[in-house]
């Protein structure tokens, strides 16, 4: 698994947060603020379950895939507008390696 690639992906999405809004996507989409990235967030969410409810059935993941790429790349332009990179969502991940959901449930104050 290719997991570098989102930290270079990370890097080129922070690079755009100083480039005029007309150059790029990610560069517009920051001139457009937050709500505007949190709407991409929702529509690529639905779109990843439409797809993945599509693909139980056809057995074609193709959409899907297509679907979990574009939502993935909106919640990092999220995360990048909000100053947190993807090594923070890793650490979270790796920090629960060997921990058990249901364990973590019952542990959490509130
Ligand atoms: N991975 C992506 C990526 N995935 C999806 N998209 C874009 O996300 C946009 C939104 O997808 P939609 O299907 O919703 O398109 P839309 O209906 O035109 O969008 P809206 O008008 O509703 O906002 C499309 O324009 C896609 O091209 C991406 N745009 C950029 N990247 C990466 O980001 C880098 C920087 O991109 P720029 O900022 O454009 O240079 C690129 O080099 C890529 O590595």
């Amino acid at each position: 698994m290719n997991s570098d690639v989102l930290v270079e992906l990370a890097k080129t999405l922070e690079q755009r947060k100083s480039a005029p809004a007309d150059s790029s996507y990610v560069a517009s989409l920051h001139a457009k603020g937050l709500n505007k990235i949190l709407e991409k967030v929702g529509e690529e969410s639905v779109e990843t379950i439409i797809a993945a409810k599509d693909a139980a059935t056809s057995g074609d993941k193709s959409e899907v895939i297509y679907e979990t790429a574009d939502l993935w790349f909106h919640t990092l332009v999220m995360l990048s507008h909000l100053d947190i990179g993807p090594e923070a969502i890793l650490d979270e991940l790796a920090r629960r390696f060997n921990l058990s959901g249901l364990e973590e449930k019952a542990s959490r104050t509130k």
